[in-house]
C-alpha cells in the first residue's frame, strides 16, 4: 500500500448543493498532512466522506488501502470527530478505559497508555472527574487523548485544537511530531493557518476543491510570500480572478 489515505476525484453533494467538487489528496506513511480552509469549505465533509459516514457522489476514497466504511480498518485508526462523542456521566478515566478496551488495549498496557495520553493533553489531575463537569476545551482534549490510545498507524483529527490555549496547543503539536517520527501518519484539519506551518504537507481547501497541496515551505516559495496565511489569501484571489474570467 503506497498511501495510507488516497482521495481520488472525490465529490460530494447534498441535494443540489455541491460541497466537494474534486478533492485529490494523499497521506503517506510517517507524515503530517494538514487540511485547511475557511469555515464551510468542506473539511469535515471530506473526512466524513472518506470514512464512509457520508456516501460519495463520485470518486473514490481509500483508507489503509480499503474503501470505507470497513470495521476492521476503523479499529486501526484513531479518529477524532469534530463533535465530541463522550460518555458524560462517566469519569474521564472511565471513558479512556472504555474506548481503549474497544480498541483492544487492555491491562497494564492500557493503564500506562492512559497515563501517557492524559499527560499529553494535561488532564492527569482531572481523570476522576465526570465528563459532564468538563469545559468544552477539556472535552476536546479528552477526545484527542482517546484518539491517541492504541498507537494507531493513522490518526484522523478534525479540528483537534479548537478551544485549546496556545501553550497546550504547542505541546500537542510537539507530541504529534513525536508520533510522526515514530512512523504514525496524521491527517489534521484546522482553520488556524499558522498551525499548518508545522505540517509536512498542507492541502488548501476552497469551495470544495484542493487548490494547492505541497509542503508549507514550497507553497510559500511558489507564491513568493512568507506565511501559509498569505499563500491562502493569494491562492483565493487567483481563484476568484479565474472564476470571473470564466464568467466574462
Ligand atoms: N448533512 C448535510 N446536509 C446538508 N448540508 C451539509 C451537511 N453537512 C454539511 N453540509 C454543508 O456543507 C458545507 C461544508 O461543511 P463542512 O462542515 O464540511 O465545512 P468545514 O470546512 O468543516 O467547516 P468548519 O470549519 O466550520 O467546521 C456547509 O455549508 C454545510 O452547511
Amino acid at each position: 500500500m503506497q498511501h495510507l489515505i488516497e482521495l481520488d476525484h472525490l465529490a460530494k453533494s447534498f441535494g443540489k448543493r455541491v460541497i466537494l467538487h474534486d478533492v485529490n489528496l494523499t497521506v503517506n506513511r510517517g507524515e503530517i498532512v494538514g487540511l485547511i480552509g475557511p469555515s464551510g469549505s468542506g473539511k469535515t465533509t471530506t473526512i466524513k466522506t472518506m470514512l464512509g459516514m457520508e456516501k460519495a457522489t463520485s470518486g473514490t476514497a481509500l483508507v489503509l488501502g480499503k474503501k470505507m466504511p470497513n470495521r476492521l480498518i476503523l479499529g486501526k485508526i484513531g479518529y477524532m470527530a469534530q463533535s465530541d462523542a463522550l460518555y458524560e456521566s462517566l469519569s474521564a478515566k472511565e471513558n479512556l478505559e472504555f474506548f481503549g478496551e474497544m480498541k483492544g488495549v487492555t491491562g497494564k498496557k492500557l493503564h500506562s497508555e492512559i497515563t501517557h495520553v492524559s499527560r499529553v493533553v494535561e488532564l492527569t489531575d482531572y481523570l476522576n472527574q465526570r465528563v459532564s463537569g468538563y469545559s468544552g476545551g477539556m472535552k476536546r482534549r479528552l477526545s484527542l487523548a482517546i484518539a491517541l490510545l492504541g498507537q494507531p498507524e493513522l490518526l484522523i483529527l478534525d479540528e483537534p485544537t479548537v478551544g485549546i490555549d496556545p501553550a497546550l496547543r504547542r505541546k500537542i503539536w510537539k507530541e504529534l511530531k513525536v508520533l510522526r517520527d515514530r512512523g504514525q501518519s496524521i491527517l489534521i484539519t484546522t482553520h488556524v493557518m499558522d498551525e499548518t506551518e508545522l505540517t509536512d504537507r498542507v492541502a488548501l481547501l476552497l469551495h470544495g476543491d484542493v487548490i494547492a497541496f505541497d509542503s508549507p515551505q514550497k507553497l510559500e516559495k511558489q507564491y513568493g510570500v512568507p506565511t501559509i496565511e498569505d499563500v491562502f489569501l493569494t491562492a483565493e484571489k487567483e481563484e476568484e480572478q479565474n472564476e470571473n474570467a470564466r464568467h466574462h
